[in-house]
């Protein structure tokens, strides 16, 4: 079997760098509709009252908007934007030298938060809370302990493991926000709003095609919508429509569900080799060859929310929508209790 491409999976690439297609301010970005207006209204208060907006978490699937928000809030705030991450913290120090240089009200935007080395987030605790530092300063019988104060600032979080935040951390945000993956009308609109600014032209239905095809994530329909301009321009009249959307996609091994060749292996998976399931998540990733965190994080959320599968406590199960576009039967008496 192929190796899924990697066009197709909602991770990080270097082309997201291509800052053409970042929306600039909420009014811009589609989708996400309930964060985006309380957001409006904390941004608002925190401006009337000329403080520091409460620390805020985005939590959700790879791809869908978390770090364009923080980005947007910086700009709607009319303050600095400060990025690093939690991996990249590796010492206190490193911290200590970020939060020390921050101006009043700044945006820190911590990605991967779930990532932060323990001794790292001791330190961020009395940050958030009082916006003061304490740094203890040499070693051994000499060492004292200094407390800076610092400029509030606003914690912005990211995190596609809510689950891997300890409490202390995750209650230290007073607006938690989860993203949810994009309607298909939310997807069109992004496409075409795409397609405008990369000076290819979409029709309505190919601009629908694509974002049917999206894993109902922004990042994906722009890789997809970028390599559908290709073959239009190559092989067709530049126009993106239905039919080059179609073959682009039917090429690249994106079916009609938006599942790529990786999602498919699952699903098989489950089908061919455990007659359904339910099947537990470390026999799913030995067989797969693919971390038991890329199946939870990157390809489950999204066959959960098309209720493909069913996470029981016994381990994943098969939906009856998973059978029938799989094109197989499900077992007598496998998906009954499902309805
Ligand atoms: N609402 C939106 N409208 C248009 N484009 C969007 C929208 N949300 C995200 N995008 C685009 O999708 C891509 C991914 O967005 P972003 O980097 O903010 O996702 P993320 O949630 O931070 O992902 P990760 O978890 O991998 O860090 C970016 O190129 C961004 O421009
Ligand atoms: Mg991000």
């Amino acid at each position: 079997m192929s190796e899924p491409d990697p066009t197709l999976r909602p991770e990080r690439q270097a082309e997201d760098n291509d800052r053409a297609l970042r929306p600039q301010s909420l009014d811009e970005f589609i989708g996400q509709r309930e964060a985006r207006a309380n957001l409006k209204v904390f941004i608002q208060s925190a401006k009337q009252r000329g403080v520091a907006m409460d620390h805020t978490l985005f939590h959700g699937p790879p791809g869908l908007g978390k770090t364009t928000l923080a980005q947007i809030m910086s700009r709607e705030l009319g303050v600095n934007f400060r990025m690093t991450s939690g991996p990249v913290l590796a010492k206190a120090g490193d911290l200590a030298a970020i939060l020390t240089n921050l101006e009043a009200r700044d945006v820190l935007f911590i990605d991967e938060i779930h990532r932060l080395n323990p001794a790292v987030e001791e330190v961020l605790y009395p940050a958030l809370e009082d916006f003061e530092l304490d740094l203890v300063i040499g070693e051994g019988p000499a060492a004292r302990t200094v407390r800076i104060e610092l400029q509030p600032f606003t914690l912005v979080g990211a995190t596609t493991r809510l689950g891997l935040l300890t409490t202390p951390l995750r209650d230290r945000f007073g607006i938690p926000t989860r993203l949810q993956f994009y309607t298909i009308d939310e997807l069109h609109q992004i496409v075409t709003r795409g397609a405008r600014l990369m000076g290819a032209p979409a029709t309505d239905d190919g601009a629908r095609e694509i974002a049917k095809r999206a894993r109902g994530t922004p990042r994906i329909a722009g890789r997809l919508l970028r390599r559908v301009v290709d073959f239009a321009i190559v092989e067709g009249d530049g126009t993106v429509n239905q039919q080059v959307a179609d073959h682009a996609l039917t090429r690249l091994g994106v079916d009609h569900l938006g599942l790529d060749g990786a999602d498919r292996r699952y699903l098989r998976l489950i089908a061919e080799n455990y007659a359904g399931g339910p099947v537990g998540i470390e026999t799913m990733s030995a067989a797969l060859s693919e971390s038991r965190d890329a199946l939870e994080e990157v390809i489950e959320p999204y066959l959960l929310q098309q209720g493909l599968i069913q996470r029981t406590p016994r381990g994943r199960m098969l939906a009856q929508k998973a059978w029938d576009h799989l094109g197989m039967p499900a077992p007598k008496g496998q998906t009954d209790m499902f309805g």
